[in-house]
């Protein structure tokens, strides 16, 4: 496993030569094994939070405190064991904004998530299309999980790991052997069929925004007026009566469309566990930072493994498989910060 692993390591890095490749993989594994030694508008920024709402959100924090609180314990647990991370993309590592194609991700946040990159695996799992996640985050370190995970670029697979389905192979910007993992394929033709639909079914109604991605399809309607609300959801509904191999989900002022596979953003992290090399391994601390409902199937993933740190993303009590919580991204950089942090510390 740790071959793998450190084989892994070895090509996703992209080093030039031997001696910088050595003394980058050593440093890796002193860090990630560790020695012994626009404001999202769902919640309310915290000056404007009323009494009541601060007295359950204080209580909530008790089941879920902050995991900026709670950093050295989180990490004293960490201790000898290979950390992973996995990041949702909006409202985690961007601020929710008005308009999705404008969901940009801070230099700093970049910087940070990069930091983290260099010493542990890390992977951005969205809902977003894959190509669309790269194109706000552009590192190459970093694993790309689209469509709510039916679209992973992962690591090149050594073993005959899911049977090769759905599998091809692919090369990131630095040349580095990938593999693709797209167990949706197959609905691709319906989801062209649906998009062509909805793009002209919903341009009469103001403010629906119908976005492609690849392997599931967002509605919003942040824009669409109250009244119109109804017909809106009513044509959505009409549209996925006649594909009944797809189905409805919710987000933030969204109505996704996906393929009724069993296959969430909780199995693209299992997926991303085993070919980095940890099936069934003790002795790995996976990370999930997220925000929204979807994340949910990832913390259960967690929360069953009785393995790793789900954290949620929220300024608002929220019912949560969530251990540990963070308020806004801006918390999120300052734990990816002190993440990178403690990791280049105790590579020291
Ligand atoms: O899994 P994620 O990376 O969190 O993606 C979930 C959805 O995020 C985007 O929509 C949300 O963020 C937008 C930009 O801040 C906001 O305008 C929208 O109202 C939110 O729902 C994305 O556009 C969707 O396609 C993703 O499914």
């Amino acid at each position: 496993m740790r071959e793998n692993l450190t084989r892994w390591f070895y090509q996703a890095m992209g080093f030039q030569n031997g001696l910088a490749r050595t003394q980058r993989i050593e440093s890796i594994s002193k860090a990630t094994k560790l020695n012994k030694t626009e404001p999202k508008e769902e919640s309310k920024p915290a000056d404007q939070m009323d009494i009541s709402t601060d007295v359950k959100y204080i209580s909530w924090l008790k089941e879920h405190p902050s995991a900026l609180s709670s950093f050295e314990e989180m990490m004293d647990e960490a201790k000898g064991k290979w950390v992973v991370v996995f990041l949702d993309y909006d409202g985690t590592l961007s601020p929710i904004v008005n308009d999705p194609e404008r969901a940009f991700m801070s230099d700093m946040m970049r910087s940070a998530v990069g930091d983290v990159a260099k010493l542990y695996p890390t992977a951005i799992i969205s809902g977003r299309s894959r190509q669309k996640v790269y194109g706000f985050v552009k590192l190459d370190d970093v694993f790309y999980a689209g469509s709510h995970g039916m679209d992973i670029m992962g690591p090149a697979i050594q073993a005959n790991c899911y049977d090769g389905k759905y599998q091809s192979k692919a090369l990131d910007q630095k040349g580095n052997e990938l593999t693709v993992f797209q167990p949706a394929h197959d609905f691709l033709p319906s989801i062209e069929k649906m998009l062509n639909v909805l793009e002209e079914t919903t341009s009469e109604i103001n403010g629906a925004l119908v976005e492609d991605n690849r392997f599931c399809i967002s509605v919003h309607y942040r824009h669409v007026l109250q009244e119109d609300l109804g017909l809106l959801e009513k044509k959505v509904q009409a549209l996925v009566a006649k594909y009944p191999d797809f189905h409805l989900t919710r987000g933030k002022k969204v109505i996704e469309i996906r393929p009724s596979i069993k296959w969430n953003k909780g199995d693209a992290l299992v997926y991303l566990l085993e070919t980095l090399g940890f099936t069934n391994s003790s002795d790995v601390l996976p990370i999930y930072i997220g925000d929204d409902k979807t994340d949910e199937d990832a913390f259960k993933v967690l929360k069953c493994r009785g393995q790793g740190y789900p954290i949620i993303v929220s300024s608002n009590p929220r019912d949560t498989l969530a251990s540990y919580s963070l308020r806004d991204p801006s918390e999120v950089l300052s734990f990816l910060m002190r993440l990178a942090r403690w990791g280049e510390v105790s590579a020291v």
